[in-house]
């Protein structure tokens, strides 16, 4: 029985999908050969999940989410974005995505920053300034719109990147390693804000992350990736309550589910 059939069995209702890949491939051609960076993935992400995708690094996280925003294009296979093709959810603004690095300009304000994908699109000026603080507001930023990203510390900055991908009001938010280069108790902070945030909108996000306890924390769904070629190892539904406070990585429960990540991490490591 699939997890569908087995979770309508028990009488759930199926959360809508919002994300779909199936047999998805994707090689990059290169100097040395090509590179299979995706190798028949199949997954399904529904309405309200917080997926992480953790694997060491190579394994393609980044490839899929990529692909998912457009940004690259599969060799094989299908990927659906609110039931539409990455193509054309992309040009109806279903996601925001949030790079690695915040990424700002250094001579626009954080309202500037976040206001430039509205000025592109042409949105009214009343409406680009409201929008600005209802998502400075969701980032707890606000009252820093005319400051300059070097005048904020790099979580804050972070945030500000985090409020321009949620400019656009788009359901799904696609997130790559957006904490990785914080310390350790700025990172549980945005861990924090990151979960109320999500719970206060209802927005599907995709994750990528090294960490497993960032994984374990943030997710309903936690996907194991293991490289050359990329796939998919394991697949974790969270049984974790959706109020979570930091204390929980404490209980048993949490271990449990990051015992088994560490365990999927490492059948598919090669250490080499
Ligand atoms: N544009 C590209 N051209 C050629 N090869 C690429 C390209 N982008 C990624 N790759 C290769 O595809 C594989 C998957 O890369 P990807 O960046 O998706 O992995 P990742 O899991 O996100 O890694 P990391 O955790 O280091 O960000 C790697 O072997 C990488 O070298």
């Amino acid at each position: 029985m699939t997890q569908k059939a087995v979770a309508q069995a028990a009488g759930a209702a199926p959360a809508r999908t919002v994300i779909s890949a199936e047999g998805l491939n994707l090689v990059y051609e290169t100097n040395d050969g090509p590179v299979q960076a995706l190798k028949d993935v199949d997954l399904e992400i529904g309405k309200g999940d917080f997926v992480s995708f953790i694997g060491p690094s190579g394994c393609g996280k980044t490839t899929f989410l990529r692909v998912m925003a457009d940004l690259e294009t599969p060799t094989s296979g299908t990927v659906l974005v609110n039931g539409v093709t990455p193509e054309a959810a992309r040009k109806a603004r279903a996601y925001g995505y949030v790079f690695q690095a915040a990424g700002l300009y250094p001579w626009r304000t954080i309202g500037g920053n976040i206001r430039l994908p509205l000025e592109i699109m042409g949105y009214p000026k009343a409406e680009q300034a409201d929008r600005v603080q209802r998502v400075l507001e969701l980032v707890e930023l606000s009252g820093f719109e005319k400051k300059y990203p070097w005048q904020l510390s790099g979580g804050m900055q972070q945030r500000a990147s985090i409020a321009r991908a949620l400019a656009f009001d788009a359901d799904i938010l696609l997130m790559d390693e957006p904490f990785g280069a914080l310390d350790e108790i700025v990172r549980d902070h945005l861990n924090e804000q990151l979960l109320a945030l999500w719970a206060r909108t209802e927005k599907t996000i995709c994750f990528v992350t090294h960490s497993i306890p960032e994984a374990v924390y943030l997710s309903t769904k936690i996907v194991v990736m293991s490289p050359r070629p990329g796939r998919i190892t394991d697949i974790i539904e969270s049984p974790l309550p959706k109020e979570r406070p930091l204390e929980i990585r404490d209980s048993p429960e949490f271990l449990e589910i990051a015992h088994r990540v560490r365990e999927g991490l490492r059948a598919g490591h090669a250490y080499d």
